[in-house]
């Protein structure tokens, strides 16, 4: 045989945890296209949720029009609000949340997650926490170390530096392939961009609902919370250190 040969992966289905929306960067959708051409182009199949709506939808539709296998789980209850027009691929319809992630995660090999909302940390955290039970030892990848213990670390860095894991949870964050770090890094800022507009909108429906005396009280309160644990996160935010100066995120 002429060239190079590639070694072949040692995994066969990559289960992709993603938003249902897309949400408000480029350099997310950019990311689920190039995560589902980088499966095709390395002959892996995509297990998702089976939503045709936001990075899920984007992520699916590159790798099925690339002639890849797309297998997508999804609880009977959600398909007429996650999938609008064409689903592609193969749709397997689930009983409830559980057994779409119990399934997912049974009918893949690795994990990957791109930027999403709460869903996808939910999904994302529970497949690591079940990694820190030993249910399963699915692979991990060691990549992604900079961003844990370097100068970016964000939410998780606070929860490790306060030694809630023994280990650090982030090794389970998989990013088996080599794509490059973009949809990793995207996914951290995401994390910190949800955490930022619950923030904001927490605070706007007080101010729409109380008293300026009340308001002070009980945005002190929700900092609070927050501040606890997650201010250096906040601080950098307004200081524009990810470049985030969007005010309607902020
Ligand atoms: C187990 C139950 C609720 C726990 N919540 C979720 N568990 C699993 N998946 C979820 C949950 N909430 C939303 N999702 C799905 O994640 C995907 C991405 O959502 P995002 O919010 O846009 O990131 C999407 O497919 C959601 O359906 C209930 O018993």
């Amino acid at each position: 045989m002429e060239g190079k040969v590639l070694k072949p992966s040692r995994f066969k289905r990559v289960c992709v945890f993603c938003g249902s929306s897309t949400g408000k960067r480029k350099c997310y959708r950019d990311a689920a296209n190039e995560l589902g051409q980088e499966l095709v182009a390395k002959r892996l199949d995509l297990v998702y949720g089976g939503g045709s709506i936001g990075l899920m939808g984007l992520v699916s539709q590159a790798v099925h029009s690339g002639g890849g296998n797309v297998l997508g789980i999804i609880p009977r209850t959600l398909m007429s609000k996650e999938i609008t027009g064409e689903t592609v691929g193969e749709v397997k319809p689930v009983a409830d949340m559980h057994q779409r992630k119990a399934e997912m995660a049974r009918n893949s090999d690795c994990f990957i997650a791109l930027p999403g909302g709460y869903g996808t940390l939910e999904e994302l955290l529970e497949v690591t926490t079940w990694a820190q039970l030993g249910i399963h030892d699915k692979p991990r990848s060691y990549n992604l170390d900079e961003f844990i213990y370097g100068k970016d670390n964000l939410m998780f860095e606070e929860i490790i530096i306060l030694s809630f894991p023994s280990w650090c949870p982030l090794r389970f964050l998989l990013c088996c392939l080599p794509v490059n770090d973009g949809p990793v890094f995207c996914l951290i800022r995401s994390t910190c961009l949800c955490l930022m507009e619950f923030i904001a909108k927490a605070s706007w429906e007080i101010e729409r609902q109380q008293s300026p005396q009340q308001q002070q009280q009980q945005v002190g309160v929700q900092c609070y919370n927050f501040a606890h644990r997650s201010c250096s996160i906040k601080e950098r935010h307004y200081k524009g250190r990810y470049g985030v100066r969007d005010k309607k995120v902020l």
